[in-house]
């Protein structure tokens, strides 16, 4: 059943209930006063009728006491003359059927119509007689059935009185009661179609009966009809009353004054109402009629009411399935169209906030989806959500996961446990707990994540927790290796300085708990710097790979090797009962250096010097320890390497003779103390000088001259060189064009160049730098580099010596042969000159090695269209030797010492003009 309907119903029955109670209580009301109406209507009915009988009885009873008071006492006393009278009077007294006279004593003394044998009688037997007698007025008898008529009769006496009011005689008069002119007439009066009037006497006989009642019967027995108990009782008045013939009435009961005779008007009831159910039964017909019609004018109102309502609910429903359509009805401005607005004002906004919601529903999707970090949530206990970054790290799919607990993630039930009450107790205070632990796999393996994990709302648990996995395996082992990177060397992968400074400090610390000595050991590769020079930094890497591989291999597990830096490296032998047990691992170290490092096929013999300082004898803090194995290590130097050398105080001297000398040349340096000499170069052909090398010289203001084989090392290692070398480079090249303004022939000066000033990465710029400052023209400049640097094959070295020889300037390699130069390698290099190592020209004609090796780099030189010097030239073999070799160039003490510069240049004029004068 739709609204329509069931609104139109609901509305029609309450109309119709409003109407048809009103109309009922209407119909009451007509019904009660026409009800009353009737009933007072049949009560003054029978007064009218009481009135009526009662007049008749005493007009009866004066017309007998109007005879009787005109008798007296003779006629008494004459029956004739009685008779005759009474004959007479029988016009006045034609209300009764007979009349009769009797005596005091109750005698009769005469009767009209006189009947034989009457007179005389003694009717002393009846009561009303009597009563008449002893109360001297009219008494009317108790009905009683006529002796001739068999009708009811009653008699009315009046007494006879003399003049002086002694009774004389009573005279009656005898009636029938249903005669006309009685109450006959009343007996047949109509009453309604089925109503009757009754008269009765006090002792319910039926005097006047309607529906065939017999007179003198009982009307109704005592009980039968209260009401009409209640009128014989003495009540008047109207009531509804049953009969025995359980037939309803309606009754209206009076009693007569004169007779006490009860007088009652007796109608059915329906037909007393007849009135009153016609108007019901228009009531209900103007009921049924008004609710037809009014159902009718319900159904229409609902009809144009609900028109719109059901147009609202279509709209609705588009609204549900087509949320984005917005052609809806006109509902006007009354409160169907405000209900319609207000709806479709908050569907609009559930509609908008449901798509921003969905909308953010898809962002959180997304951001589930692409977040890198695993998120799972929980909900007592079990998993109810994952994101795919949870299923990458863990392994578990989804529908795995999905209902399990988080157990399936622990290495077991134990650690599950563990991680619960973790979490438990950690988000009680509702803010994330954080934790670093081991999970696993769903393929067993072990890996470190960082774990989030709060309650989704603070203050229900019961709405489930979520939990943040972030996989941060790598991170741990970065961190591993950062701080394995941060404590190792990288390339050895030994402890640094740091971690082995640490480790010596503690293991300083046990032997002094345990009152024991350790010993610690620095290990200095010999003239390493001639491998990394001459081969190159990777060769030297690989070198020291070795050699820390070798020393691991004979020292113990409770030993550390470190690397603090460079080609040094640190022992540490943390217990250690003697000096001799030093000695002996120190000498296991040098022998296990003893076989050649392989490198690139390349055969390299190393060796190593050893410092060795014992605590507690040699210091008791790491500080001096260290400072003391040093000491050793550079005494072990100094005394012909490839050996190893305990502390002794006195070693100390030397390092600190080294501490005063770097700071003497920084002071060197701000005082300018620095001079340069040069050492000609020479044609081997006629001796000429055809360039000159500038060396420089340290006049110290207290040490006087200083030899650079002492303070270029050290210059070196402190970087000084640096700002050493552009000076060098400077005041070379000024001095060198100052000598070509001096009128001396435009030859080369050659200027040594350390490695680390080399690798300077404006370095080829200073030099440039350096030309247009002093003027010099570029191809009187020769940079000697060593055969390191030239083989270093880093990109960016080839690059500064490019960009040096794009400037014009000469390059030559210096002391070669002490290298490991590839041949190979060498043709790429864009070089001039290469200059023999003094090393070999030394006992080139004694040692047919050295020999061999100089006629192998001349020839060397010469087939690749190179200069080629041989240094060190300090007599005449070692020039022949040189010339016959072809070797086309010389410098040595042979023909000059490195001499001052005004020295230089007097040497060089006098040596011109000697070759002018030969000439
Ligand atoms: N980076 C720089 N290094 C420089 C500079 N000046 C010098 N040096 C280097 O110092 C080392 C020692 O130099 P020095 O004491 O000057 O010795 C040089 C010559 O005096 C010496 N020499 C020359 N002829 C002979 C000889 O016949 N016999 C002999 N015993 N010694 C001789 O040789 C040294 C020159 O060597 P080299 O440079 O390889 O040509 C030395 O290594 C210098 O390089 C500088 O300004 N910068």
């Amino acid at each position: 059943m739709n609204l329509k309907t069931k609104s139109s119903l609901a509305a029609a029955i309450l109309l119709i209930a409003l109407f048809g109670s009103g109309l009922l209580v209407q119909d009451y009301l007509i019904q009660t006063s026409l009800k009353r109406s009737i009933a007072e209507q049949q009560s003054a009915m029978v007064a009218g009728i009481a009135d009526e009988v009662d007049q008749r009885v005493r007009i009866n009873l004066d017309a007998l006491s109007r005879v009787a008071s005109s008798m007296d006492h003779a006629l008494l006393e004459d029956a004739n003359a009685l008779n005759a009278y009474l004959a007479v009077q029988q016009g006045s007294l034609a209300l009764f059927d007979a009349l009769i006279v009797v005596s005091p004593a109750l005698k009769v003394l005469g009767d009209m119509p006189a009947l034989p044998g009457r007179a005389g009688t003694d009717v002393s037997s009846l009561p009303h007689l009597r009563k008449v007698i002893d109360t001297g007025k009219p008494v009317i008898s108790a009905p009683f059935k006529g002796r001739v008529t068999g009708s009811p009769m009653v008699a009315m006496s009046v007494p006879i009185s003399d003049p002086d009011g002694t009774l004389s005689g009573i005279l009656t008069g005898s009636l029938d009661l249903l005669a006309p002119r009685f109450l006959g007439s009343l007996s047949q009066r109509a009453y309604g179609q089925r109503g009757h009037f009754i008269i009765t006497t006090q002792d319910r006989l039926t005097l006047v009966g309607g529906e065939n009642r017999t007179p003198l019967e009982i009307y109704l027995p005592a009980g039968t009809s209260p009401v009409f108990d209640q009128a014989l009782a003495g009540w008047e008045g109207t009531g509804i009353g049953v009969m025995n013939n359980g037939e309803t009435k309606l009754m209206s009961f009076r009693t007569l004054g004169t007779t006490g005779w009860i007088l009652g008007a007796i109608m059915p009831a329906d037909e007393a109402f007849a009135a009153v159910a016609d108007s019901r039964r228009t009531a209900i017909l103007l009921l049924f009629a008004s609710s037809i019609l009014v159902g009718l004018l319900v159904w229409l109102a609902m009809r144009m009411a609900l028109g719109r309502l059901i147009a609202l609910r279509d709209d609705i429903v588009r609204a549900r399935t087509h949320p984005a359509d917005s052609n809806r009805a006109d509902y006007g401005y009354d409160e169907i169209g405000d209900v319609a607005a207000s709806f479709f004002n908050v569907f609009d906004d559930l509609a908008r906030s449901q798509k921003e919601s969905h909308e953010r529903a898809d962002e959180l999707q997304s951001i589930l989806d692409a977040c890198p970090i695993g998120i799972a949530i929980t909900q007592d206990g079990r998993i109810t959500r994952l994101n795919p970054a949870f299923e990458l790290i863990f392994g578990f799919s989804e529908d795995t996961l999905s209902g399990e607990t988080l157990e399936r993630v622990h290495d077991d039930a134990d650690d599950y446990r563990e991680t619960q009450e973790r979490v438990r107790s950690g988000i009680r205070t509702g803010k994330t707990l954080t934790m670093e632990r081991q999970f696993t796999r769903q393929c067993g393996e072990r890996f470190w994540a960082r774990a989030y994990v709060r309650q989704l709302d603070p203050e229900d648990v019961a709405k489930g927790i979520v939990m943040l996995v972030e996989d941060i395996s790598e991170r741990r082992a970065n961190e591993e290796r950062i701080r394995f990177l941060a404590e190792h060397d990288s390339l050895t992968g030994l402890p640094n300085r740091l971690l082995f400074n640490d480790r010596l400090t503690m293991a300083m610390a046990g032997a002094r708990r345990r009152r024991g000595r350790l010993a610690l050991m620095f290990l200095d590769v010999d003239r390493f710097k001639n491998i990394n020079d001459s081969l190159g930094h990777h060769v030297g890497d690989q070198v020291l790979v070795q050699i820390a591989r070798r020393i691991k291999s004979v020292l113990r597990e409770t030993d550390t090797v470190g690397r603090p830096g460079g080609d040094e490296f640190a022992l540490l032998l943390p217990e250690i009962a003697s000096e001799d047990d030093a000695a002996h691992v120190a000498a296991k170290v040098l022998a296990c250096l003893a076989e050649p490092c392989v490198v690139s096929d390349r055969q390299l013999a190393v060796t190593a010097s050893i410092g060795i300082a014992l605590y507690p004898d040699d210091g008791g803090d790491a500080e001096t320890l260290s400072a003391n194995a040093d000491a050793a290590m550079y005494h072990s130097k100094d005394e012909g390497r490839n050996n190893y050398a305990f502390f002794r105080t006195e070693m100390n001297e030397r390092v600190l003779e080294r501490m005063q000398l770097e700071n003497a040349l920084r002071n060197a340096l701000r005082e300018e103390q620095f001079e340069l000499h040069y050492q000609p170069q020479v044609d081997s052909a006629n001796q000429s000088i055809v360039g000159f090398e500038a060396l420089v010289r340290w006049h110290h203001p207290q040490q006087g001259m200083i030899s650079p084989a002492r303070f270029i090392p050290v210059a070196e290692e402190t970087g000084l060189i640096v700002q050493l070398g552009d000076w060098v480079l400077n005041e070379a090249c000024r001095q060198n064009l100052a000598w070509q303004a001096a009128g001396l022939p435009p030859i080369p000066v050659a200027v040594n160049i350390s490695p680390l000033q080399f690798r300077q990465s404006e370095f080829a710029a200073t030099v440039a730098r350096v030309l247009a400052h002093t003027g010099l023209p570029p191809e009187c400049l020769e940079l000697e580099l060593t055969e390191g640097v030239m083989m270093d094959a880093a990109e960016r070295n080839i690059e500064t010596l490019r960009r040096l020889r794009a400037l014009g300037v000469k390059l030559s390699i210096d002391d070669f042969g002490t290298g490991y130069s590839s041949l190979a390698y060498l043709k790429r290099l864009p070089i001039d000159t290469l200059k023999i190592d003094q090393a070999f020209v030394r006992d080139v004609v004694d040692d047919t090695d050295d020999a061999a090796i100089i006629t192998t780099i001349i020839g060397l030189a010469n087939n690749m269209r190179l200069r080629v010097v041989a240094e060190g030239v300090e007599n005449e073999s070692q020039m022949r030797f040189l010339i016959a070799g072809g070797c086309g160039f010389q410098q040595g003490y042979l023909f000059s010492r490195p001499l001052p510069g005004a020295e230089f240049e007097s040497f060089w004029r006098r040596r011109l003009s000697n070759a002018v004068n030969a000439d």
